[in-house]
């Protein structure tokens, strides 16, 4: 395997001159169990711990974590042990925070030069849940996208995705079906030799099914859906593939809670559609604002703020409650999007019928 089509070029060359000594070598984490993580390198694969200096920095730093498709600087000792010295610095990464400290946050995959957002288009695709993992997307410092999967199951995906893409603004926008293999094709750009394509979303939204597509062989273990219609975390490892067009693409575990990214943990209790009714208070106190249409930004007699200011409710509240506002303006807009759509539809079939007459 040619570090090369893992990625590596001379930014983490540069990067890992400073470990380059006999005993030493550079590889690419494939899978991380435990601390025990799979690396890939120059001579195959290896299995390396983590080295106390390691254990250390990540005691003060858990972002330091490895991640899958991290570069790292890998030992290996005289009785043939391989420990993890170093991780080389990331050029983008997925970061998940397990609490509101944003130290406290976690990478989920390292180094990917662009990251898909991955929701199936049946059971019908929730809109707010793409949102929140596009900004997340976004956060990681790659190329974000959307990939829908399972064009196959529904009548109308063309329409769908011209549906959700309206209000996403300027991400692509790839419709996908791993059983029938439509429009695969597409993704070989974000696959080519070096590039890293990495994929998030809810546990079933069919990431397995499409790497195992894109890769050419089962190399991921998917399981039947259960009888409710929901996926099943099938995903054991976080695992980076090398697939035949030269790139390699980086599964991560499915992500079961809508909210999981920017909620705080007081909220991660609250149910998506008990969301609403959570900010109840809020909503009561706009209604005090001077200006109907008051964003509670600046605006003059606010009295969001001036509650905010008061201490009657904390800004981090007031930050969810924007954040909530924001996903239903995205709702909006997708509607409007679709229906701008129907209508289209609708006119060009009626041209149609005009010109047969
Ligand atoms: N009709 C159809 N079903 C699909 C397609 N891709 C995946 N599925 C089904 O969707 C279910 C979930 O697929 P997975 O690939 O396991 O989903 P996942 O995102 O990897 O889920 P986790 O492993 O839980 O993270 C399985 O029952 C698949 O057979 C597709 O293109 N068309
Ligand atoms: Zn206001």
């Amino acid at each position: 395997m040619s570090l090369a089509s893992l990625g590596w070029d001379a930014h983490f060359s540069d990067a890992y001159a400073r470990f380059n000594r006999r005993g030493n070598k550079p590889g690419r984490i494939s899978r991380v169990d435990r601390g025990v993580c799979t690396v890939l390198t120059e001579r195959g694969v290896t299995r390396a711990s983590l080295a106390g200096r390691m254990l250390g920095i990540i005691a003060k730093d858990p972002l330091a974590m490895p991640s899958v498709g991290d570069w790292a600087v890998i030992k290996t000792w005289s009785d043939e042990r391989s420990t993890i010295e170093a991780i080389l610095p990331r050029r983008s990464a997925i970061v998940r925070s397990s609490s509101g400290r944003a130290a406290e946050g976690q990478a989920i995959a390292a180094n990917a030069d662009s990251v898909a957002v991955v929701e199936a288009l049946d059971p019908d695709p929730d809109p707010g849940r793409i949102e929140r993992l596009m900004a997340l997307a976004h956060e990681s410092g790659a190329t974000p996208l959307l990939i829908l999967t399972k064009a196959d199951a529904v009548p109308d995906a063309p329409l769908l995705a011209a549906d959700l893409a309206g209000a996403l603004g300027d991400v692509e926008v790839h419709t996908v079906s791993a059983h029938t293999g439509d429009g695969l094709d597409a993704l070989a750009d974000y696959l080519g030799p070096g590039r890293t394509l990495a994929l998030i979303g809810a546990s079933g939204a069919g990431k397995s099914s499409l790497v195992n597509a894109l890769a050419g062989t089962s190399v991921m273990v998917t399981r039947a859906l259960r009888a409710d219609g929901r996926g099943r975390h099938t995903t054991s490892h976080r695992a980076l593939v090398p697939v035949p067009s030269g790139g390699t693409i980086l599964d991560t575990p499915g992500l079961r809670l809508v909210g999981l990214f920017d909620r705080r943990p007081g909220d991660a209790t609250v149910p998506a559609d008990g969301l609403a009714r959570a900010f109840e208070d809020l909503d009561e106190l706009a209604g005090g604002c001077r200006f109907r249409d008051c964003r509670h930004e600046s605006e003059p007699d606010c009295a969001v703020l001036a509650a905010v200011g008061d201490g009657v409710i904390t800004a981090r509240r007031l930050e969810n409650w924007r954040k909530l506002q924001r996903e239903q303006s995205f709702e909006r807009r997708r509607i409007e999007a679709r229906q701008r759509n129907q209508r289209r539809v609708t006119k060009s079939r009626d041209r149609d019928k005009a010109t047969r007459r």
